[in-house]
């Protein structure tokens, strides 16, 4: 079955503010889009409400295949070790591959080192770690590059564009430039 995801006709209230309405966004296999807005437009909320974990005020969302996202929130246990709290997620996952990128994201060395002391840019490799032993075809990214390096930053790059060239989704909420070969943008600001 080939990745899918649509969300039609969305609108989301935080509080008592509508932040934005009438969007709609449909993604096929292989496709990759760039959410982008200034702070506070509403991208994460988008992302969570296209990840099922938020409810929309108006509209729609379906997917075909499983989602992972990863956004601020680590989904590592911060008192185990790294290595034991990625094992957690690929015997859970079922991973086919685990452990495939830990050398690309550098996390090899840091399999020993319990998840609360990892750095931010460390804590940002696990999780894509994660996300990519998960083998989820539908990958939502909100602000993937916050904290890394300039070369950590072309590797998510590089892990991105050949996710979406071997059929999966990518929806990449962020506010710096990212490269993203053939993405196509969705501005929140114009669906206010
Ligand atoms: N649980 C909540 N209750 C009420 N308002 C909320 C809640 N969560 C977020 N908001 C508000 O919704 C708005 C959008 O937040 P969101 O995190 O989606 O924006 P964003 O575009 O991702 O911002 P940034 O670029 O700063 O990360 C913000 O004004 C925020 O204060």
């Amino acid at each position: 079955m080939q990745a899918q995801l649509i969300a039609n006709d969305i609108a989301c209230r935080r509080g008592d503010r509508l932040l934005f309405k009438g969007l709609t966004l449909a993604c096929e296999a292989g496709d990759a889009v760039h959410v982008a807005g200034a702070n506070g437009v509403g991208k994460s909320s988008l992302l969570r409400i296209l990840a099922g974990l938020l409810r929309p005020f108006a509209g729609k969302v379906e997917a075909s295949g499983a989602i992972g996202l990863v956004d601020e929130r680590l989904a590592l246990d911060p008192n185990q070790p790294l290595g034991k709290a990625l094992g957690f997620w690929e015997q859970l996952d079922s991973a086919d591959r685990p452990g495939r990128v830990h050398d690309l994201l550098q996390v090899e060395a840091l399999l020993d080192v319990p998840v609360r002391f990892l750095s931010t840019g460390q804590k940002k490799r696990a999780a894509l770690a994660r996300l990519i032993n998960s083998c989820c075809p539908i990958w939502l990214l909100d602000e993937p590059l916050n904290g890394l390096d300039t070369e950590a930053q072309g590797t998510v790059e590089r892990l991105v564009a050949e996710h979406c060239a071997s059929g999966g989704i990518a929806v990449v909420a962020s506010h710096q430039q990212i490269f993203l070969p053939g993405a196509r943008t969705v501005s929140i600001g114009d669906f206010v």
